[in-house]
């Protein structure tokens, strides 16, 4: 059935909400393959008052793990690592379960301890205390293996940042090139994604840029400019910087068959559930949404300090959608931000 037409005032009223909510600036930006439709709202710069720009350039946080599993499900069809392999025949001595296999990393099911978790418990100071820091994947893991598994491996989904480090330690290791060189050959390249960048560890982030903003957990503080950090505390799990227009050409290309052999798509759209909503749940580096209109979207969410996305597309790839609010630790701004996909996908406000 053809999708319904985006609903632009539905797009802007969720945006105007997001700011309600806390956060300076707002954007989404959806593209229907032929058309597209980009609303804005409030600043990308809250001292020079600078309007959000759907070309401008963020930190897309965990949106970067679709990436880091496009590139391995590339070397899946090119026969150079086989997914339900233990990790440790690709990285010997690295994790402390040998049981845990590539498939357990990419659909958090491995047990490890998500190092953020202690990193980040106090969100400024936390924040404060990595953002210029140069973080090596065995420091990281390091961190995540003092902690007991969460569970038995293959049995419990958890998500943690701590599988997508070592999946991006796994790929430099069997192709013996840096993820950043992976992501340029394998997806920014072929896609021409001008606006895409994976530029750990330097902290600017060049050309058209939004700015992003952290709320501090206590009520009424004034946003923290965290737009110039490392990420180096994310790496193949976090750090790439993209723009709205630049995800939604990934998304489609991936959904649409053009970056992973369609038997290994598949795979990754084997979803389990992450909550308890019964509408969201994760497959392999990709998040499924159910819409209330009916319409299953799949992409990723991203938190990274000063920026939340989404950024979705529907199963053919046909219409990707990708909203930024430039402020992050905000769970009001973050859920309202989400009603644009309700807007963008299904024609309707959220009920
Ligand atoms: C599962 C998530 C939500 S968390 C995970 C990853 N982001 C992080 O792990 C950063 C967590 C701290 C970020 C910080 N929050 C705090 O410090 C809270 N004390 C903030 O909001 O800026 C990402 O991105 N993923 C999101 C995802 O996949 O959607």
């Amino acid at each position: 059935a053809p999708l319904p037409a985006p609903d632009p005032d539905g797009v802007g009223d969720a945006l105007k909400r997001t700011l309600a909510a806390g956060a300076p600036g707002a954007m989404t930006r959806v593209d229907d393959g032929r058309t597209t439709l980009s609303r804005t709202a409030g600043v990308s710069d809250t001292a020079t008052g600078a309007g959000m720009d759907t070309d401008g350039r963020f930190r897309i946080g965990s949106v970067t793990k679709t990436f880091s599993t496009v590139v391995l499900m590339q070397l899946v069809a090119e026969g150079a690592v086989d997914p339900d392999a233990p990790v440790e025949r690709y990285l010997p001595g690295v994790l402390p379960d040998t049981r845990i296999t590539v498939r357990h990393l990419l659909s958090h099911r491995s047990g490890l301890w998500d190092y953020s978790n202690d990193m980040f418990a106090r969100t400024v100071p936390g924040f404060e205390a990595v953002r210029d820091r140069v973080f090596t994947v065995r420091e990281l893991i390091d961190l995540a293996t003092a902690h007991p598994a969460t569970a038995v491996p293959g049995t419990t989904y958890q998500y943690s940042n701590t599988n997508f480090v070592v999946i991006g330690a796994l790929i430099e290791k069997v192709t013996g090139r840096t993820v950043r060189e992976e992501y340029e050959r394998r997806i920014i390249d072929p896609l021409d994604l001008r606006n895409t960048a994976y530029v750990h560890p330097e902290t600017s982030i060049s050309g058209k840029r939004i700015r992003g903003y952290l709320t501090p957990d206590e009520a009424g503080a004034p946003l923290v400019d965290s737009t110039e950090q490392t990420v180096s505390w994310a790496q193949s799990a976090g750090a790439v910087i993209s723009s709205p227009g630049d995800l939604d050409r990934f998304m489609s290309a991936l959904l649409g068959g053009r970056l992973v052999r369609a038997d290994l798509l598949e795979r990754m759209l084997e979803m389990t559930p992450s909550d308890g909503s019964g509408v969201r749940f994760y497959g392999l580096g990709l998040r499924r949404r159910d819409l209330s209109c009916g319409i299953p979207v799949y992409g990723h969410t991203g938190t990274v300090q000063g920026y939340y996305t989404y950024s979705f597309t529907t199963r053919d790839g046909r219409r990707s959608v990708t909203s930024v609010a430039n402020t992050s630790n905000n769970g009001t701004a973050n859920t309202v931000l989400g009603d644009t996909l309700e807007a963008a996908f299904c024609g309707k406000r959220a009920t």
